[in-house]
């Protein structure tokens, strides 16, 4: 048993408050600063036996990891960066983790590239993508079919309530791509225009479900109502694992103030009187998309309906897994 509390480097605490207040936000972003979290650690540690290093790694991966509980892309990349750690000494053991962590890095910015230009091929030329919330994956998509020569247009839903398709329409914008951005509630009326909705993924589970931001399982049954394909861009290390035996994905709920700020609660609430026990404000983050309203998962291994997505799941993981630091 070790005696005291392991050191965890300020820049980890850091990366976990703004994961957590959604300063870094998205599942591939947070997966790549919980990588290069991990390599700080490894690089600041004080530590004096190959022990104390190990125990202050899985310390920052525990803090990291309680952060946010629905993109698995967090577990998933604080596993693959302590599953790396070697050696006997503690300078061994720094080095092998800084190379692992910068190897997932690496691999994380390989894996968008190659997954948007798979996703690219299904994007004709003049063809018009609606958006929900913001995707790294889903604009390498667009931005590869640019690069092929197509010309896309983009509808963009603004995303109730932290407003992520305003970062979605500047990029797009800056992409040159022309960009209607609408109102969450404009959807449907908006669908008859759109030739794809294109959405990424917190997570994938092994039935080809897909969890991403609320709204998306919404958008998807009104696609699918007026016959426009629904593409998910979801690099690999948005597989959940522990959905292979069963498990079932942690949506987020967060803070009710982020949808009525605490100026307006007296507007909604009865008679104005502050607090309103009967008043209830809820904020889920994220919600569940059957696969039978999802056409295609586009990831860097190829493009795969939803209800075959379990085949690749088996061929990378294997066996499942445990806590993400139990290496
Ligand atoms: O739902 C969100 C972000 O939610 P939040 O803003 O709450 O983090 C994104 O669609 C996925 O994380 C995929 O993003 P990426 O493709 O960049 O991994």
């Amino acid at each position: 048993m070790p005696n005291e509390t392991p050191d965890i480097a300020p820049v980890v605490e850091e990366t976990a408050t703004d994961i957590a207040d959604m300063e870094v936000r998205g599942a591939a972003t947070i997966a790549d600063a919980a990588a290069a979290a991990l390599a700080a650690q490894a690089q600041r540690s004080e530590a004096d036996s190959s022990e104390a290093f190990r125990e202050e790694l899985e310390a920052a991966a525990s803090a990291l990891y309680e952060t946010r509980p629905t993109a698995v892309s967090l577990p998933n990349a604080l596993r693959y960066v302590l599953r790396g750690v070697e050696g006997e000494t503690v300078e061994a053991m720094r080095e092998s983790t800084v190379a692992r962590a910068e190897a997932f890095r690496e691999d994380l910015e390989q894996a968008q590239e190659t997954l948007g230009e798979v996703g690219a091929n299904r994007l004709r030329d003049g063809d018009v993508v609606m958006t929900h919330c913001h995707s790294t994956d889903a604009l390498a998509c667009v931005e590869a079919a640019i690069e092929d020569g197509k010309e896309i247009e983009a509808i963009v839903k603004e995303t109730r309530p932290r407003l992520q398709g305003h970062i979605t329409a500047s990029e797009l914008r800056s992409m040159g791509v022309p960009v209607t951005l609408i109102v969450d509630n404009a959807a449907r009326r908006y669908l008859d225009e759109a030739d794809h909705v294109l959405v990424g993924a917190d997570s994938i589970a092994a039935d080809g479900s897909v969890i991403n931001k609320i709204g998306t399982s919404g958008l998807a049954v009104n696609a699918r109502e007026r016959g426009v394909p629904v593409m998910v861009a979801a690099q690999s290390i948005k597989l959940h694992p522990d959905t292979m035996t069963g498990h079932t994905v942690e949506i987020e709920m967060r803070d009710e103030r982020e949808v009525l700020e605490e100026t307006a609660y007296a507007d909604v609430a009865a008679d104005g009187d502050v607090p309103d026990d009967g008043l209830t404000v809820e904020n889920p983050a994220f919600d569940v998309t059957p696969p039978r309203h999802v056409d295609a998962i586009v990831t860097e291994h190829g493009q795969y309906p939803p209800e075959s997505i379990v085949m690749l799941m088996r061929d990378l993981f294997g066996e499942t897994t445990t806590d993400p630091w139990a290496v």
